[in-house]
């Protein structure tokens, strides 16, 4: 089957430190390196199969200058957000709170979104009640999972899946008009045409920034 041509594009936000590269570059390769640079926006490309169909991936880990993730309008200009708090640290969950009210206020439609509590390995000392949670869930509507980027993928895979099932579903009941979204559309809607039946966007855009591109089997390919 041959591919798709327009990109799904996810954003990883989050106060800083809390993982968010850890998690990314878990989802993309299954590794936890332990030590990620900080300070630069990385944007990864990489598929995601939806059955047979190929579903491109831009993966943007935005580094966290929290001023900027508040501020840069493009950061909330995505088909799908990851959330990332940190359970040990309460501050970093209302940062998480914060984007997410930000989020309702700048996306008119519903927005696709993946609360992720990260270093569920320090539970012992964790500071965000689940109380707090099932709050926030409630107001935002999004998935929500705590994990563990040092010590496991499984949970991450599978929630950046549902993730991206549910972005693209998105597109099947409001159809949102930005110009990036013009030819994942129009492909997605001639490949899955049952599924993704609405009308074609326009163009696309580009981000400069450091780009990695992930190859089917993991292995890095950096291209900028
Ligand atoms: N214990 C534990 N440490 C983690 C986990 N995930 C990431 N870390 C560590 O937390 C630190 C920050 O991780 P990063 O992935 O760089 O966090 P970030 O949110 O991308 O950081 P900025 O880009 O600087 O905002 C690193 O030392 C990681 O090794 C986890 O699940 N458990």
């Amino acid at each position: 089957m041959k591919s798709l041509s327009g990109n799904l594009r996810i954003n990883v936000l989050g106060a800083k430190g809390v993982g968010k590269s850890a998690i990314t570059v878990r989802y993309l390769t299954k590794r936890f390196i332990g030590e990620y640079s900080s300070g630069l926006d990385i944007s990864y490309q990489s598929t995601f199969y939806h059955g047979d169909t190929p579903v491109k991936l831009d993966i943007l880990d935005v580094s966290s200058q929290e001023e900027c993730q508040a501020a840069c309008h493009d950061l909330f200009d995505a088909d799908a957000f990851v959330i990332v708090y940190s359970v040990t640290d309460m501050s970093s969950f209302q940062v998480a709170r914060g984007i997410m009210e930000t989020l309702r206020t700048r996306v008119t439609s519903r927005p696709s979104i993946l609360l992720l509590g990260n270093k569920f390995d320090l539970d012992h000392v964790r500071r965000v009640s689940n109380d707090e949670i099932r709050l926030l869930k409630e107001i935002y509507d999004c998935f929500h999972e705590e994990v563990s980027a040092a010590e496991s993928d499984q949970i991450i895979l599978d929630s950046f899946h549902r993730l991206i099932i549910d972005a693209l579903n998105n597109f099947c009941h409001n159809g949102r008009s930005t110009k990036r979204r013009k030819s994942l559309f129009e492909n997605m809607s001639r490949k899955i045409g049952s599924v993704f039946r609405r009308k074609s966007f326009e163009g696309g855009s580009e981000t400069k920034r450091k780009l990695i591109r992930i190859s089917h089997n993991g292995v890095d390919r950096r291209s900028v």
